[in-house]
């Protein structure tokens, strides 16, 4: 299994490391364009090979796309970050540029790859991904429900007062600021609805919270985060090469599901080898659905600028 990861920056790294640590992938290739940075990144990573005890072969590469020749998984977070104050879309200029090349580069040389689309705007990204690649649906996930929902779930635990390995929930809707729909009617605290023992006003918090969970990061970093994207690009590319059939909210293409076509926004997806095997349609409230439908339209106002 040989996994791509282009981008050698924060989110970049985070995630190769991820993955190795994982030790499911027996070939990592790191790309970025500035010059020697994803050959530095890759050889420390690989010095903590016999420390973490991982057989991962990671290598880097600047800008040389024959060496990420035959991914079946590749990785795409390049771009620039936010800075405090900034929404995702205000990205759009210099990544839509960034993406499309990088995505058409990636399929070039690897004509059977499953592309993972990280940089910001997300949801925009991997629509342009598909727009430029023509790869089939099933084929390109965008990232971002997985982490949005990991962070719904601290929020979740910090207002239940328990470990988060008790608590569930589920995010879907586009990756903005304004647009996440944190499923609170579905959370669950050890499969008892987490309403059961939090108030509307709290559970509503919790709520606002993870949908500014991103932003929040970006305030006390300076720049956007990469542990948490990290682990959870590397939670999606193992569900894909191990073929688990996991369930993570995904941004992927619909063409009728949840009534929104041509565009790609997060709901719930089964991962496994062929990338995106199932959309999931669970059925919402009638506010859920109007949430998402309004998280649409913003996804497709940004859409329009590309
Ligand atoms: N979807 C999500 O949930 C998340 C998305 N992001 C997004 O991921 C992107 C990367 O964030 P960071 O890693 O923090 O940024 P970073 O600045 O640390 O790293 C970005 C890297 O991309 C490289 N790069 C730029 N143009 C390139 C090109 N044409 N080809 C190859 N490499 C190129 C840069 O040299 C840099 O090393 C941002 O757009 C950010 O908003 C970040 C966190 C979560
Ligand atoms: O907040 C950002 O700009 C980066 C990102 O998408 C996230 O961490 O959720």
């Amino acid at each position: 299994m040989k996994v791509t990861v282009v981008g050698a920056g924060a989110v970049g790294a985070s995630c190769a490391e991820y993955i190795a640590i994982k030790d499911f992938a027996s070939e990592v290739v790191i790309l970025d364009i500035k010059e020697g940075f994803a050959e530095g990144k890759a050889m420390d990573l690989m010095q903590t090979a016999s420390l973490n005890g991982f057989d991962t072969k990671i290598t880097g590469s600047t800008s040389d796309y024959s060496k990420t020749a035959g991914s079946d998984i590749a990785v795409i977070t390049s771009g620039i970050p936010r800075k405090p104050g900034m929404t995702r879309e205000e990205l759009i200029g210099i990544n839509a540029g960034i993406v499309k090349s990088v995505a058409a580069s990636l399929v070039e040389h690897s004509p059977n790859v499953i592309l993972i689309v990280v940089s910001n705007p997300m949801d925009t990204m991997t629509y342009l991904a598909h727009k430029v690649t023509g790869l089939p649906k099933n084929r390109i996930i965008g990232m971002g429900g997985a982490l949005d929902s990991a962070r719904f779930k601290y929020r979740l635990a910090e207002a239940l007062e328990a470990p988060i390995s008790d608590v569930d929930g589920m995010v879907i809707g586009g990756h903005s600021d304004k647009g996440m729909v944190p499923l609170t009617r579905l959370a669950t605290r050890n499969s008892v609805p987490a309403s059961e023992f939090l108030s509307e006003e709290r559970l509503n918090q919790v709520l606002e919270d993870t949908k500014v969970g991103g932003a929040t990061l970006t305030k006390l970093l300076g720049t956007s985060a990469w542990y948490a994207p990290g682990a959870a690009v590397s939670g999606l590319v193992q569900a894909i090469a191990c073929d688990q059939k996991k369930i993570f909210p995904c941004s992927v293409m619909l063409d009728g599901e949840y009534g929104l076509s041509d565009l790609c926004i997060g709901v719930p997806v089964v991962l496994g080898r062929n990338g995106i095997e199932k959309i999931v349609e669970i059925n919402l409230s009638d506010a859920e659905k109007a949430k998402l439908q309004e998280s649409a339209e913003g996804v497709k106002a940004t859409n329009g600028l590309i």
